[in-house]
C-alpha cells in the first residue's frame, strides 16, 4: 500500500514504526527528516531509515505518507516545512501526546490541506528515548487513536489506519478533545506525579540514603520519571487546562487520604485501599485478557 514514507523524528516512536515497516513482505522506501544530524546518523547506521534526508522538497517527492514523531511543539514548525511541497495524494500523519493543540496547529499550517492531515496516537511507548530505543513490536496488540476532524478526507483516514495496523496495532476514532481529557487523567497526570516524586526526593539532604534504600515499589512508581523532559514539557503545556483539572482532582483525593491518617479512621483508610486494589487488579485483568 505505501511506496515511500516520511518520518520526521527517527526517535522511539518513528523509529519503531520504521521498523515494524520493515517486517513487511514489500516494505516502503523509508526517508527520515530530524533535528540532530547525530541522532539521524544513528537511525541511518540502525537500519531505520533507508536515507536521511535534509532537502524537504526531495524528501516529500512522491511520498505515499509523512509521519511527524518530533515533541509536540516542533508540530507547527516541521508542518510549515512540509506545506510548499505537499502533493495531493500525501497523507500526514502524527504521533504526538496530545491531539487538541496538534490538530490547531495542523488546521493553521495546512489551510485548504488540512483535510489530508490526520491526528494520531499510539498508546505504546517507554520511559526511553531516542533510536536506539526503537523496537519492531513495540505497536503489536496496542491501541492507536485517530482523531479525524470533520473535514479530514475518508481515503487519508483510511491510510493512516492502515498504516498502524501494518504495525500490528488495533485502530480507533476519538475527538481530539475528548482524547486529550482521557490521556490527561490516565498518562500525563500519572507522568507529572512520578516527576514530582523523584524531584522532591532527590532535592533532599538524605537523598543519597532514600535512593540507597528505594527498592521495587519505588522503581513501579517511578520508572516514568526517567522520561524525555522536552517531550513532557511539551505534553504538559499543550494539555495545561485538562492537566490543572487532574491535578485539582487529585489534590482532593490526597487531601482526603490526609485526614483519614490524621484521624486515624482505620475503617476509611482499609476501605479506600481496599476499593483501589480492587479497581487496579480489575484493570491489571482485562488488559492480560484484551
Ligand atoms: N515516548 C513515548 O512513550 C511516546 C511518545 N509519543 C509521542 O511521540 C513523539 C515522539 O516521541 P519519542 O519518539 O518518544 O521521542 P524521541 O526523543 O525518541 O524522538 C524524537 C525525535 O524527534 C527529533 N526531532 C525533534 N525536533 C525535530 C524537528 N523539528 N524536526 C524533525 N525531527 C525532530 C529528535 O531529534 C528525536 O530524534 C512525541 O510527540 C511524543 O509525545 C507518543 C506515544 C508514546
Ligand atoms: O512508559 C510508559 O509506560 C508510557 O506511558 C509511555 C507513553 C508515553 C506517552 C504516551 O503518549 C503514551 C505512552
Amino acid at each position: 500500500m505505501f511506496n515511500k514514507i516520511v518520518i520526521f523524528g527517527v526517535g522511539l516512536i518513528g523509529g519503531s514504526v520504521a521498523l515494524a515497516l520493515k517486517k513487511l513482505a514489500n516494505p516502503p522506501q523509508i526517508i527520515g527528516v530530524g533535528r540532530s544530524e547525530q541522532s539521524l546518523q544513528e537511525a541511518l547506521s540502525l537500519g531505520l531509515i533507508d536515507q536521511a534526508v535534509t532537502d524537504i522538497a526531495s524528501a516529500l517527492e512522491n511520498a505515499d505518507l509523512v509521519l511527524i514523531a518530533a515533541p509536540v511543539a516542533q508540530t507547527p514548525a516541521i508542518l510549515r516545512t512540509i506545506r510548499p511541497h505537499l502533493a495531493a495524494q500525501t497523507v500526514i500523519t502524527d504521533a504526538g501526546s496530545t491531539k487538541s493543540d496538534v490538530m490547531v496547529y495542523a488546521q493553521a499550517e495546512l489551510g485548504d490541506q488540512f483535510n489530508q492531515f490526520v491526528g494520531g496516537h499510539p498508546i505504546a511507548g517507554a520511559e526511553k528515548s531516542g533510536p536506539g530505543a526503537a523496537m519492531a513490536d513495540l505497536y503489536i496488540g496496542k491501541n492507536v487513536i485517530l482523531t479525524p476532524a470533520e473535514t479530514t478526507s475518508p481515503q487519508a483516514l483510511q491510510k493512516v489506519a492502515a498504516l498502524w495496523q501494518q504495525c500490528g496495532a488495533i485502530v480507533s476514532n476519538m475527538r481530539a478533545q475528548e482524547h486529550d481529557s482521557v490521556f490527561a487523567a490516565v498518562s500525563h497526570l500519572p507522568h507529572l506525579l512520578a516527576f514530582a516524586l523523584v524531584e522532591d526526593l532527590a532535592k533532599r539532604d538524605n537523598a543519597e540514603l532514600l535512593f540507597k534504600f528505594a527498592a521495587s515499589g519505588f522503581r513501579d512508581f517511578t520508572r516514568i520519571a526517567g522520561s524525555h523532559p522536552e517531550m513532557w514539557r511539551d505534553i504538559a503545556l499543550a494539555n495545561k487546562q485538562a492537566l490543572l483539572h487532574e491535578l485539582n482532582m487529585y489534590q482532593q483525593a490526597v487531601t482526603e487520604m490526609k485526614t483519614l491518617l490524621e484521624n486515624n479512621d482505620d475503617e476509611g483508610l482499609f476501605n479506600l485501599f481496599e476499593h483501589a486494589s480492587l479497581a487496579r487488579n480489575a484493570w491489571a485483568k482485562s488488559k492480560i485478557q484484551s
